[in-house]
């Protein structure tokens, strides 16, 4: 039996790694076979070979209850923290984050319910080509090579008052009534990530020293993107990827992993693990967010590895600004010591989003790519 199907390609083929075949990916099939599918084998120098495990990466956890009293010793504490991992990588933890932890553990729930459901039912909220929100099984539709292990299911989040119920709706929309119950999780759990978002902004303020409300003000409408990520058992663990390396495009993430373990981040020229702690949620600095600060804090390379043992979970919030809202560093920010540098050029998040979605893969290069292709008439 073959569930490797060729299809008709529909997307530009700018990449070649853009969708020229689409495949069938059933993790519940592929898991119990001796080997995987050539697609899903990266290449040589990209793959997780570790003959050690790899080092942990330290990320400074921040107490984020300590910052709101507003104690002055704490707060300037925080913003140290802070500054010092987003200058050097961008990864850090909040720990006394004020998020329910019996809501974080209803959404793993639902991810396991989802995921565990057979592919015709997933397939009800199949992401279509060139959308951003769906059910995805390794991006069969999508790309041709170098496929994630992986299964991932998204859902756009607004705080436009006209979208209040927005993720809740989809839910019922493409799944039917019977996906009440996971609406409900998903719409909470955005909302939830949605205000720590903006409490971590506030962070971010101070600890570039542009005052508390800069970024949450900057972020308090918000267009962003709540993803589900299923990284099934692989047998070949040390030939592919759950998701390859790259840098999000988003402004800020802040994940959830399970107590597993897989992500990891490229610090000083060598992989890192980041290991799991279920009352934190690691968060990082994206790419739109590095534009808006200048290029002071960094986007850091990342991916997530698979194992052959143990299905990992992971929830991911991507902040993004209003869509049509322009991306440019506040004034404080673009003076240097002898000129005054920019190093993006303007855009808004809708561009950068469709740069994502049509026309590259996010990777290590995303925002030089972007900037080029903006600074080039979107050549
Ligand atoms: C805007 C986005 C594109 C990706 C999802 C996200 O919401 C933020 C991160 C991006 C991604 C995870 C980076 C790795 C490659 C990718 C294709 C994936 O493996 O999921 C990316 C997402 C995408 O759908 O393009
Ligand atoms: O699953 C993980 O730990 C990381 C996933 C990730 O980097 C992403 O979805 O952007
Ligand atoms: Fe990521």
């Amino acid at each position: 039996m073959s569930l490797l199907l060729p299809s008709p390609s529909l997307l530009p083929k700018e990449e070649t790694n853009f969708r020229q075949n689409s495949l069938i990916f059933d993790a519940s099939f592929l898991q119990n076979e001796t080997t995987i599918p050539q697609q899903f084998m990266w290449p040589e120098d990209e793959k997780p070979h570790h003959e050690l495990p790899p080092p942990q990466l330290r990320v400074p956890p921040i107490d984020l209850n300590d910052f709101l009293t507003g104690d002055p010793l704490a707060v300037r504490n925080a913003a140290r923290l802070v500054d010092a991992a987003c200058r050097k990588h961008g990864f850090f933890q909040v720990v006394n984050h004020g998020i329910d932890q019996s809501l974080v553990n209803e959404a793993h729930k639902i991810m396991d319910r989802f995921f565990g459901m057979p592919l015709l039912e997933k397939q009800k909220a199949q992401r279509k080509v060139g959308e951003y929100c769906g059910y995805a099984s390794s991006f069969t539709n999508r790309f041709s090579s170098k496929l994630p292990w992986k299964e991932t299911l998204s859902v756009r989040y607004s705080t436009d008052p006209l979208c209040s119920n927005l993720v809740q709706d989809y839910f019922l929309k493409v799944m039917g009534d019977d996906f009440s119950h996971l609406g409900r999780i998903c719409q909470e759990y955005c909302e939830a990530m949605s205000r720590l978002s903006l409490r971590i902004m506030e962070l971010l303020g101070m600890s570039l020293g542009i005052g508390q409300s800069y970024f949450r003000d900057f972020y308090e409408e918000n267009d962003s993107i709540m993803r589900l990520n299923y990284y099934p058992r692989c047998q070949k663990p040390d030939e592919t990827l759950g998701t390859g390396p790259h840098c999000d495009p988003t402004s800020l993430t802040i994940l959830h992993q399970d107590n597993v373990g897989g992500l990891e981040v490229f610090v000083d020229d060598k992989w890192h693990s980041i290991a799991p702690c279920s009352e934190a949620f690691v968060v990082n600095i994206g790419d739109t967010f590095m534009a808006l600060s200048n290029g002071l804090y960094k986007s850091c390379l990342h991916r997530a590895v698979v194992n052959s043992h143990t299905p990992r979970k992971s929830l991911a919030f991507f902040l993004s600004p209003k869509m049509d809202k322009v991306v440019c560093p506040p004034k404080a920010l673009m003076v240097d010591d002898e000129n005054n540098q920019r190093i993006y050029p303007d855009f808004t998040w809708s561009t950068f989003l469709e740069f994502t979605q049509k026309h590259y893969r996010a990777d290590k290069n995303t925002l030089e790519a972007f900037s080029n292709w903006l600074n080039n008439g979107r050549k």
